[in-house]
């Protein structure tokens, strides 16, 4: 699985959707006149924008992208897509922005195509829940349904897993593809409508960040006039998926190194798992020890002392066993 931390270099064309999406690219600028090689970093991600119909996503995804109040339409051909370069820390994020209505899916509306959403949802790297603060429904439904459902995409097998149950769930392509870890961002829009009259909001700062940060997300509150306020956003989103893959990462190396401890060990006439080798080398130390150690003989059956029957007395005994009242001490 590619990680943020390690960087791979080019190896094939970046194409929209499949793991390549996670395509990390390494190109090297020799500055003019200079001799030292300049390398930057590349990466091309997907974010998903997820929220009811009206809330500003097609907005908030054309300022984003510079295009706005051009013709924005992901519908109409998604390799069309304009990227958007986010800098962070000297490493370059080509961003493609996903605006998506998931009310479809969790009304399960039958004219669907699910591999369309099973690709999707299941690929994204990082998700922005959008709402409008003026409206608490759009709250409601992108906090209580979309999220929701987009973890449900992310926790279940792959399609053509599911038709055949005795495929092992743990392959390479699940590893790498799925129970992937996003990053999340919840953000409520329409900012500048409760400047002018604050009574327009239905969605309380303080109800939007709690939720926010029990769900291990950071809460925002703006509009979609300022491309560059977008872009800072975006840029803490990055920081976000830059974290749950470094995540994914130690769990896949901890599930590794769990894994290579119970493979049979080859060298060995008996499998021993090798968990249990490299504690051999431990308890031979401990077996050492235990042969230096002076050797008390064990006592034979006759001469070990027998254990006596404990008396069971009732617990009143003590009140029952004499009638005669305890000696007065003078
Ligand atoms: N006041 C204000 N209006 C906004 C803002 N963002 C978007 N709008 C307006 O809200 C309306 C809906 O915006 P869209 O971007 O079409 O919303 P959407 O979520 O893509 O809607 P659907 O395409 O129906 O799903 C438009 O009239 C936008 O101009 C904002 O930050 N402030």
């Amino acid at each position: 699985m590619p990680h943020v931390i390690d960087f791979q270099a080019p190896t094939s064309d970046v194409r929209i959707y499949g793991n390549h999406l996670k395509h990390h690219k390494t190109v090297g600028e020799l500055a003019m006149g200079k001799a030292k090689k300049e390398v930057k970093k590349e990466r091309v991600i997907n974010v998903a924008i997820v929220g009811a119909n009206g809330v500003g996503k097609s907005r908030w995804a054309g300022t984003f992208h510079g295009t706005y109040p051009g013709y924005y339409n992901q519908w109409s051909d998604h390799r069309s897509l304009p990227r958007q370069s986010v800098e962070v820390d000297g490493e370059v994020w080509h961003v493609e922005m996903h605006d998506l209505v998931l009310k479809p899916l969790w009304e399960a509306e039958r004219d669907i195509s699910i591999e369309y959403w099973d690709s999707m949802l299941t690929q994204v790297h990082g998700v922005i829940l959008l709402y409008d603060i003026t409206d608490r429904k759009s709250y409601d439904s992108v906090t209580k349904a979309d999220y929701p459902t987009i973890l449900s995409f992310r926790e279940r097998p792959p399609l053509d897993e599911r038709s055949v149950p005795e495929a092992n769930p743990m392959d390479e392509e699940l590893r790498l593809g799925r129970f992937r870890r996003f990053g999340g961002l919840l953000v409520g829009n329409k900012h500048d409508l409760v400047k002018e009259r604050p009574l327009k909001r239905e969605v309380s700062k303080s109800l939007a960040q709690e939720w926010a940060s029990m769900h291990g997300m950071k809460h925002f509150e703006g509009n979609t006039f300022e491309q560059k306020w977008l872009i800072s956003i975006v840029r803490d989103l990055i920081g976000q998926i830059m974290k749950a893959e470094l995540r994914d990462k130690e769990d896949l190396e901890q599930r590794d190194r769990y894994e290579a401890a119970l493979k049979p060990d080859e060298t060995s006439a008996t499998h021993k798992p090798n968990g249990l080798n490299r504690l051999s080398t431990l308890s031979r130390s401990f077996l050492k020890m235990r042969n230096a150690l002076p050797r008390v003989p064990l006592k034979n059956k006759e001469t070990a002392p027998v254990a006596q029957p404990i008396e069971e007395k009732s617990q009143w005994s003590m009140f029952l066993s004499s009638n005669q009242p305890p000696a007065a001490t003078n």
